[in-house]
């Protein structure tokens, strides 16, 4: 990776083409409201807040790519942020690939966060962001876990699992999003492991198996991601402290 491509042009791939399955019925999970907006445009608004990042590229559910595009452009976002939108694929990897071939050669440095994380705030990307700028090729947010976490024999829903390990909890990190990368570094990672793919769960455990360092800092308690629907319930309370404590 050359220093001249490393301080190039940052870019955010928003993976938004999931159908939000553990939600529940109803719309693609990313266009369903939080406090009467869709949570994509939550997403894209917390990455264009960054003045690090030129240009957000949305993936967007595969039969839905003009609602998603005319979404953004009803909503007010930033005027120094570019946007394109490309329909997504079957997995979440394939979706963030579909959005990787899109990027212009300018971009250096590329974020992938999850429409479904609409809160993150824009210290944290900015934080993720400067790690990369700083030289790591790969940067993830995480928080420590709360709970213990047991290593099972996975069993059929329901019967008892045998405990096989019970790793230290403080060794442990929950990831989040935005990852952000070296471009170059995860373009390789998606062509060389997104071939078999399985058990790939984030994008720098896709880096990780290339080989690559991959570097954890401060993630936020905010950046939770709406998978059921008590995240739904938990997001709206956020919106409204803030809308209280800040007027947003
Ligand atoms: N084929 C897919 C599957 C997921 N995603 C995106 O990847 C992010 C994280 O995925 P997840 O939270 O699991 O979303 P869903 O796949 O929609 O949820 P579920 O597994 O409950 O269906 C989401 O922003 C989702 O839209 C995607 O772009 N393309
Ligand atoms: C990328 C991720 O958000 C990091 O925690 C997570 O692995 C996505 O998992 P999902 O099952 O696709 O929501």
């Amino acid at each position: 990776m050359s220093e001249q491509t490393r301080t190039g042009r940052t870019a955010v791939v928003i993976p938004a083409a999931g159908r939000g399955v553990r939600l529940g019925p109803g719309a693609p999970k990313a266009l369903r409201a939080l406090n009467g907006t869709p949570m994509l445009i939550h997403a894209v608004r917390a990455m264009a807040a960054s003045r690090a990042v030129a240009l957000v590229v949305v993936v967007a559910p595969p039969d839905g790519a003009p609602e998603v595009k005319n979404l953004l452009d009803a909503h007010a976002l930033p005027e120094r942020t570019d946007y394109l939108v490309v329909p997504g694929g079957d997995t979440r990897q394939e979706s963030v690939r579909l959005g990787l071939d899109v990027l212009p050669e300018t971009i250096g440095t590329v974020l992938v966060h999850d429409a479904a994380r609409p809160l993150v705030p824009v210290e944290t990307v900015d934080a993720v962001i400067a790690a990369v700028l700083d030289g790591a090729p790969a940067v993830v947010p995480a928080l420590p876990l709360a709970d213990t976490v047991k290593e099972v024999e996975p069993r059929e829903k329901g019967a008892p699992e045998p405990v096989l390990a019970t790793p230290e909890r403080a060794r442990l990190r929950a990831v989040q999003t935005p990852q952000g990368f070296d471009r170059d570094t995860l373009v390789r990672a998606h062509e060389t492991v997104a071939v078999g793919g399985e058990g790939a769960t984030d994008d720098a455990g896709m880096v990780e198996r290339l080989g690559a360092p991959v570097v954890v800092v401060p993630g936020h308690e905010e950046a939770f991601k709406v998978t059921r629907p008590i995240d739904l319930v938990l997001a709206e309370a956020v919106l409204a402290r803030r809308r209280a404590n800040d007027g947003f």
